[in-house]
Parts: C-alpha cells; sequence; structure tokens
C-alpha cells in the first residue's frame, strides 16, 4: 500500500473533485458517513456520551458533520468548536449551518473557556486539527490535549492526531493527542510507522473514501507500506525440474569463541528461506557444534581456533552473508578488511562487519553494488551519524543509500528498507522479537533469499516481511517473552505457507525442534 505525503492527499482530493464532479462538502459527507458507519457498527445505539471536539478547517468540518448523523440516530452527543482561528473553511460553515438547522449549538472553546467534564467511559472524537497543521498549536489548545488526556476515555482521531504534523517530529509531546484509534482517510500516514510519532495513536486504519483510484495507482510515493499482498508477487515459485544446485549457494562468515551460535542462525535461516546449500566459514571451535547441531550445512575453519583470521575458501557461492557473532578481534578486522576490499560477489553485512564498514569508509566504496546492509538503531548511527529526528533519520539513510548504491535494512519495530530514494515499512514482527539472535535470522533469510535469486533489494524487503511474519506465528504458541530467535527460524516455513493461506487456514506455529508430522 503506497504511503502519501499530505501534499499528494491535497492533490487526490481535488483529482478526485474534479474527476466525478462532485463539491468538495459531497467528499467530506462522504468521509464522514464512513466515520458514522466505523462507529456505529461498534457501539450499536448504546447510550454512551460521545464528545466531539472539532476545529475549524476541514478536519473539524468532518467532525460537525459526523455530529450530525450521531444526532440523526439518537446518539448521546456534545458538540465543541475549539475555536484557534477566525479562519473557517467553507465546509466547516456549511455542516456548522447544518448542525444549526437540527437546533444543535455547539460550545464554542475559546481561551479562557471553561473546559467540559468527560467521564472516563466516555467516546472522544477528536477533530480539532487534521493534515493542515502547519505550527504548534497555541498553549490554551494544548490545555485543551491535556484535559483529554486526563479524562482517560476512549480517544477516536479523525484522520490523525490532532497535533500531530505529518512531515516533522511535534517539539513537545503534550501539544499532540494521544489517540487509542485513528481513522486516517484512505491511506496510512508515514508517522504511524516513524518511532517518534507512531507512539501517539496505539491503533490505525484506513477508511475508503473513495479517492480517485486513477489518481492513487499513478503517483509514485516515497514510501510503500509492505504486506502480504505487495509480497505475493514478489514471490519466486519452486520449478518442477529445479535442485538444490539451481536454488544457489549462501556462504555465512562469521563466528568467534562464545558466538558460533550466531552462524548457527543465519546459516539455518538460510536453508530454510530456500538456499540450495549453505556454508559456514567459522573459527575452528565452531567445526564440531555446527556439524553435530545442524547435519545440513557444510562447515568451512579459518587457522584460527577461537577467531577468524583469514578468509580464504575454494567455493563459488551465490551470495556472502558476513559479520554475524564475527567480534572485533585485531586479526579479524584485518582478515575482513582483505576480505572486503577483494570481494566480488553480492553481500548481506551485519553486526561487527558493519562496524568495520563505519570506522573504514573506503571500504563502503569497494563492496559490490546493492549490498545489503542491517544495522540496527546503534550500528546505524555509526554508519550514517547522528541524526535529528525520524525524519532526518529516513532523509539521511536514503543519502547514504545513494552514495554508496546500497540497501539500507533500519531495524525497528517497523523495520524500514531504504534504496533509490524509496523506503519500503513493514508491517509484521512483534515486541518478542526484541532478543538475541533475531537479528542473525534476518542475515541468514536475506542471504538465503538471495541464493535462490531474488534481486536484492526484493530480498531485503521480503526478508524482513517474512522474518517478522515467521516471528508473529512463532509467538501465538510461546508467548512475548518467552519467543526465541530459534523459534522464529523454525517458523520460517510457516511464514512462506502463511502468503497462500486464507484467513481461516492460518498455519499453526511450529515449536521449536518439534519433530514433522
Ligand atoms: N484529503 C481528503 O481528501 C479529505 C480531507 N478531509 C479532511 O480535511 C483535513 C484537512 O483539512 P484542512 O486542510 O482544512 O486543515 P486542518 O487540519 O483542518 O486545519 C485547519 C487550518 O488550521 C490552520 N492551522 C494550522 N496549524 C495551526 C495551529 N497550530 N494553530 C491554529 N491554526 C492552525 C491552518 O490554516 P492557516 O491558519 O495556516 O491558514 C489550517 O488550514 C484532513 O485532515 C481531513 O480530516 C475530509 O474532509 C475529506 C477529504
Ligand atoms: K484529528
Amino acid at each position: 500500500m503506497k504511503i502519501f505525503s499530505a501534499k499528494q492527499i491535497y492533490e487526490a482530493d481535488k483529482a478526485t473533485i474534479k474527476k466525478n464532479n462532485i463539491s468538495s462538502d459531497q467528499l467530506m459527507e462522504g468521509a464522514a458517513v464512513q466515520l458514522f458507519n466505523w462507529l456505529h457498527y461498534r457501539i450499536q445505539g448504546a447510550p454512551v456520551k460521545i464528545h466531539l471536539f472539532c476545529g475549524i478547517g476541514n478536519n473539524g468540518g468532518d467532525g460537525i458533520a459526523l455530529a450530525r448523523h450521531l444526532q440523526d440516530h439518537g446518539y448521546n452527543i456534545a458538540v465543541y468548536v475549539v475555536n484557534y482561528s477566525k479562519k473557517r473553511s467553507d465546509d466547516f460553515l456549511v455542516n456548522l449551518d447544518r448542525l444549526k438547522d437540527r437546533k444543535i449549538w455547539p460550545e464554542f472553546l475559546e481561551e479562557n473557556s471553561v473546559l467540559p467534564e468527560i467521564g472516563r467511559d466516555d467516546i472522544i472524537v477528536d477533530a480539532i486539527f487534521g493534515i493542515g497543521l502547519n505550527r504548534t498549536p497555541d498553549a490554551w489548545v494544548v490545555h485543551l490535549f491535556e484535559h483529554i488526556q486526563k479524562s482517560e476515555a476512549f480517544v477516536l482521531s479523525v484522520d490523525i492526531p490532532s497535533g500531530l504534523f505529518t512531515d516533522r517530529v511535534p517539539e513537545d509531546e503534550k501539544a499532540v493527542v494521544k489517540a487509542n484509534h485513528t481513522l486516517s482517510f484512505q491511506v496510512p500516514k508515514l508517522v504511524f510507522f516513524l518511532p517518534e510519532t507512531g507512539i501517539f495513536t496505539e491503533q490505525w486504519e484506513v477508511l475508503d473514501i473513495s479517492l480517485d483510484p486513477e489518481y492513487l495507482t499513478n503517483t509514485e510515493t516515497d514510501y510503500e507500506l509492505i504486506g502480504k499482498n505487495e509480497m505475493l508477487p514478489v514471490y519466486i515459485p519452486r520449478e518442477k525440474f529445479s535442485h538444490k544446485g539451481t536454488h544457489g549457494h549462501g556462504l555465512i562468515i562469521g563466528g568467534s569463541y562464545g558466538k558460533i551460535g550466531a552462524v548457527h542462525l543465519a546459516s539455518k535461516a538460510c536453508l530454510q528461506s530456500g538456499s540450495g546449500l549453505v556454508t559456514a566459514y567459522v573459527p575452528k571451535c565452531g567445526y564440531i557444534p555446527l556439524q553435530t547441531n545442524f547435519p545440513e550445512a557444510m562447515v568451512l575453519t579459518d587457522v584460527d581456533e577461537n577467531h577468524i583470521t583469514k578468509i580464504e575458501f575454494d567455493i563459488d557461492p551465490t551470495v556472502i552473508g558476513v559479520g554475524v557473532g564475527l567480534g572485533k578481534d585485531k586479526a579479524t578486522v584485518k582478515a575482513l578488511e582483505e576480505f572486503l576490499g577483494e570481494n566480488k560477489k553480492p553481500l548481506v553485512i551485519d553486526a561487527d562487519a558493519l562496524n568495520l564498514l563505519s570506522e573504514n569508509k573506503d571500504l563502503l566504496e569497494k563492496i559490490p553494488a546493492q549490498s545489503v546492509l542491517t544495522p540496527h538503531p546503534k550500528e546505524l548511527e555509526r554508519l550514517i551519524g547522528k541524526w535529528k529526528d525520524d525524519f532526518d533519520k529516513l532523509d539521511t539513510a536514503k543519502k547514504f543509500s545513494k552514495q554508496y548504491d546500497c540497501i539500507l535494512v533500519i531495524k525497528g519495530s517497523h523495520t524500514i528498507t531504504v534504496y533509490d530514494n524509496k523506503g519500503y515499512v513493514n508491517t509484521t514482527g512483534n515486541p518478542g522479537m526484541g532478543t538475541g539472535g533475531t537479528g542473525d535470522v534476518l542475515t541468514g533469510m536475506i542471504t538465503g533469499l538471495i541464493a535462490q535469486g531474488y534481486n536484492p533489494l526484493n530480498a531485503a524487503v521480503f526478508g524482513v516481511y517474512l522474518h517478522g511474519r515467521a516471528g508473529d506465528i512463532a509467538v501465538e504458541k510461546t508467548g512475548y517473552q518467552a519467543l526465541t530467535a530459534t523459534d522464529v527460524v523454525a517458523n520460517i516455513g510457516a511464514a512462506f505457507i502463511d502468503l497462500f493461506a486464507q484467513p481461516e487456514n492460518r498455519p499453526e506455529a511450529n515449536e521449536n525442534e518439534r519433530p514433522q508430522e
């Protein structure tokens, strides 16, 4: 699903009005009906008190129009106009008149107004500011936001939590309404997915207000939301006469004394993502554990017992995943430097290998085009430098990706993969996955996908999606706290199957090491 900017949403709005030959008021009315239907379906006429706080622009107009429909259906409503400006929008005024025609007189809230009492069990509709917000609200409006917050009532935000900008982080957290649920018109907004701005709505949902499909289809966006629908066309089916030789050969280079598990996880994930063959390149101490616990893998060893000191092999891998569990031993750093300077194979780079690139930017020039880099936030900072806020982070990451022609996987609760000026925002995964080893699994998965023929960008975006989905399936059996990276690997297969499953036929979580029936 595309993520449009506010400017594009306004353009879609205009295109729809022109093409359908309707008025902006009709478009607003359609949006208000959708809002009403959503609420009516859930509260089914219950006599709960609904407080509608409406601004004076079109977001406020939506709220006022919704109030009329609620009134027509006998709901117990109170309407307030948050009078923060004299510049009222035409459609707000039209709807205000319609409300007055029904003998509903909203209460006008100004700087020194006494704020209404709100019960904990009431519902608040927040239609104060929409995507037209362009400066921090005045202090008295912020005070109203705090009043709303203190009530502990359920807050339903129209289009976007009021006070939240679409393109920058608020200076003051108090100057934004904290929504329990946001009903976003037609398309999701980027701010729902960034750590600094996603906190302002617990949940979000898209309401279809029939914006022009042609505009929506033909307009390129800077960001895309990645779910099953986006990944299905990317999936490469297995061909009947294919064999292990045609599914590629992934090489995982990593490990040091005490961190062989990272290589185990990455190489297993590589194989379970569909690589025909996998070889692990580890220090000697990794040989026995890997051969014993993971018989499908081939193992090559360094001359050193505890660390990698020289990267030499006589196999011809399709792709190399490097960095997991590598450590920072001087000899390892030197070996890695030599390897990255000479290697021509496609790369997936993680962990300590990323730190080396951060300290030695010349090497970044030498790695193959479209290498995939998978930093967590600290590694990203070392790589691209400090950022001001989440938006600046994305801009800086895009510039970096362009400068070095690499694919940056910015790991987080919504992992965003950046390449060619575009960001792919992932929707799968859960807080249980914040546990040691899950990053190693991701590196292995992306390596495994490239091995079997996915281009590096598709492999990164699909790998992130499947990794999160495997975690989501696993967590149903384990719960957040007990989820481990091994559980994620054990459910990679289920994540693939889930791509094609009907909602009522979802795969069961696969318990780790449970024998297959
Ligand atoms: N997209 C669509 O297709 C549809 C969109 N619809 C709805 O329209 C909403 C956007 O409406 P909108 O453009 O009227 O802006 P909105 O957010 O109501 O703000 C009002 C005005 O406030 C002002 N202002 C800004 N910041 C301020 C501040 N801190 N303190 C004081 N004033 C401030 C600023 O005007 P300014 O003073 O800068 O000239 C701004 O214009 C959208 O979110 C959705 O709900 C639907 O109706 C259906 C179809
Ligand atoms: K709002």
